[in-house]
This record gives C-alpha cells, structure tokens and sequence, in this order.
C-alpha cells in the first residue's frame, strides 16, 4: 500500500512515535511525505520516504494529485489544529479530495491507530481489489 505522512511542525515528534512505535508495519508499504517531515522520519526512523515539497510549498497539493490519480491508499496527516496554517486551503483541498475518493485520512493518533491496526489486520484488502479493477475514476 501507498502511505502517506504528514505532520505540522508541532505534531512532528509525535507523528515520529507513531511511526517509530508501527515501523514493522509500515516498513512493509511504500511511504511518501512532506518535505520535512519526510527528511525527519528517514532520518530518525530509518525508513525510506518518497518526499515531495514541503506543506507550505506545494506537498499537500502534490499528495493529493496522487489521490485523484487513485495512487494513494492511505494518509495519516498530523494536524496542529492551533496553530494557524499560511497554506490552510491546501490542507482543506487535499482532505476533501480524500473524502472525495474514500481514501482513509486520519488527522490524529487515536485515528491513525485504528488505521494502521486495520491495515495490518486485513481491512484495507479493498484497495487491492480497486487497483486490480483500475479503480474509481471518479468520473
Ligand atoms: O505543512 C505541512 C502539511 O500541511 C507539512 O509540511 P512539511 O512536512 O514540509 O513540514
């Protein structure tokens, strides 16, 4: 599966838990990111990450090309909500999109726990059935 990791600068540490504490899971998928937050989690986890832009520059927007494109399963998105984003529409253009394609989109732990358990646990298998088919266009 294509996973996709975001996080705003104060939910960076915690974003790196989560991915610390599920490495044996997600080692197993292919991972993308923001720029930065990219940059830290193949340096302190030591996984290898596809990094687009940053958020501010453009990432959220080229993750969510992805979506429309029907190539990305999964997108755990660490959101500060306190702290005001100069790039916010980009934020609400790639969670709608998210909701347009039914892709699962978490933006907290307590989320994205649920997520990766049921992906490790089989319940993401629809996706592979989607891609087999070609998937939803959306047309
Ligand atoms: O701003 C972001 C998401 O909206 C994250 O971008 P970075 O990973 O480059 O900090």
């Amino acid at each position: 599966m294509k996973i996709a990791l975001i996080a705003h600068d104060k939910k960076k540490e915690d974003l790196i838990r989560f991915v610390t504490a599920y490495k044996d899971i997600f080692e197993r998928h292919e991972l993308f990111a923001t720029g930065t937050t990219g940059m830290l989690i193949s340096q302190e986890v030591s996984l290898p990450v596809h990094r687009f832009k940053s958020g501010p520059l453009g990432g959220d927007q080229e993750i969510g090309a992805m979506i429309a494109r029907n190539e990305m399963d999964m997108v755990i998105f660490f959101r500060d909500p306190l702290t005001p984003q100069p790039h916010e529409p980009d934020v609400t253009a790639l969670i709608r999109l998210a909701d347009v394609y039914a892709v699962p989109l978490a933006t907290n732990m307590g989320t994205a726990e649920v997520l990766i358990l049921g992906l490790k646990n089989g319940y993401m298998a629809w996706r592979d059935i989607e891609h087999e088919q070609g998937g939803t266009d959306g047309e």
